[in-house]
């Protein structure tokens, strides 16, 4: 994997105000970051990695990754991307420990796989994959978990909810309480990054948002970013809506930063 060239620090200087800061709420401060086409597209299909970002705009993320603890991904996109999950910015000065929300143990994790790899050569962490608890005793995760265990990473069990799915909230408390993390930097794909659009008990966990727009099309059947519209007990919508809003034009690209979790406007409905 070779080294992506420094991020300028006029641009980086920019991004400032939507780095991750200590937060008040008792949970690692969250940035979701992707990116995107104008027809609100993260790949032109499940399984299938498309390239959006310029290279201006993949040393931004390169160069924001660095200033968090942990990035996420869902067990789709480690599974279709067999991603790094590093920071391959020259001069690194911090890399996240990849965590991957995997709760049928699905990704067939092995040596060969290029986040292991990454962190075997020390140019990034080894990754801690979260899965049902009663999936933790599972043959292949026995060996998988001590094959990661040989690098730092892991297996860890959280009970899934009636829909099989983790609730952020403990996603969030447990990855703060067991692995110390302050910062995650949430990266795809469409399912997580819908999931977190969406209320949970009232809230979002979002803080920071920073989307890279690309100026293409990728056109009906893409992995779309549109949360479903949870109304809460009274029947209202709270749509979601940035605040504090900057728009970076980088080469072809536009960066979208935005913050999240200032009180939302109320959609009463048509
Ligand atoms: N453009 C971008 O920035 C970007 C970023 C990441 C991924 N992608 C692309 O997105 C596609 C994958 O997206 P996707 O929506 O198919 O899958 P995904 O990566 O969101 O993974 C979905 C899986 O993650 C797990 N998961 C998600 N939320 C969970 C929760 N709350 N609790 C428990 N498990 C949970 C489940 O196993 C679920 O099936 C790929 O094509 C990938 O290349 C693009
Ligand atoms: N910024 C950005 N621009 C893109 O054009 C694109 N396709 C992604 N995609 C994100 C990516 O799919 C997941 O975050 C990875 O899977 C991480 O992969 P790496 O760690 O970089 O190897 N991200």
């Amino acid at each position: 994997m070779s080294s992506i060239p420094s991020f300028p620090d006029d641009l980086a200087v920019q991004f400032e105000p939507y780095l991750p800061s200590a937060n008040t709420n008792g949970f690692p401060s969250l940035t979701l970051t992707f990116a995107t086409s104008l027809d609100s597209a993260l790949s032109l299909g499940p399984g299938i990695q498309t390239q959006l970002s310029g290279s201006l705009t993949k040393a931004m993320t390169h160069h924001i990754r660095t200033f968090h603890s942990a990035i996420l991904v869902g067990a789709s996109t480690a599974i279709s991307d067999d991603p790094g999950l590093n920071s391959r910015i020259q001069g690194a000065k911090h890399q996240p420990i990849p965590i991957v929300l995997d709760p049928n143990a699905r990704w067939n994790i092995t040596e060969s796989s290029r986040v292991v790899q990454t962190a075997k050569e020390r140019k990034g962490r080894a990754p801690f994959i979260l899965v049902n608890s009663q999936n933790l005793d599972d043959g292949a995760v026995v060996e998988r978990k001590k094959m990661l265990q040989n690098y730092g990473g892991g297996y860890i069990g959280i009970n899934v909810d009636d829909s099989g799915r983790f609730k952020w909230e403990t996603i969030l408390s447990m990855l703060k309480q067991e692995l110390g993390i302050e910062s995650i930097m949430v990266e795809g794909g469409g399912n997580v990054i819908n999931s977190l659009l969406e209320e949970e008990g009232n809230r979002r966990f979002v803080d920071n948002v920073i989307i890279t727009i690309a100026p293409t099309w990728l056109g009906k059947g893409g992995v779309v970013v549109s949360p479903d519209r949870k109304p809460d007990p009274k029947g209202q919508y709270t749509q979601p809506r940035l605040k504090e809003v900057k728009w970076i034009p980088m080469e072809e690209d536009v960066v979208l930063c935005g913050k999240l979790n200032a009180s939302s406007t109320l959609y009463n409905g048509p």
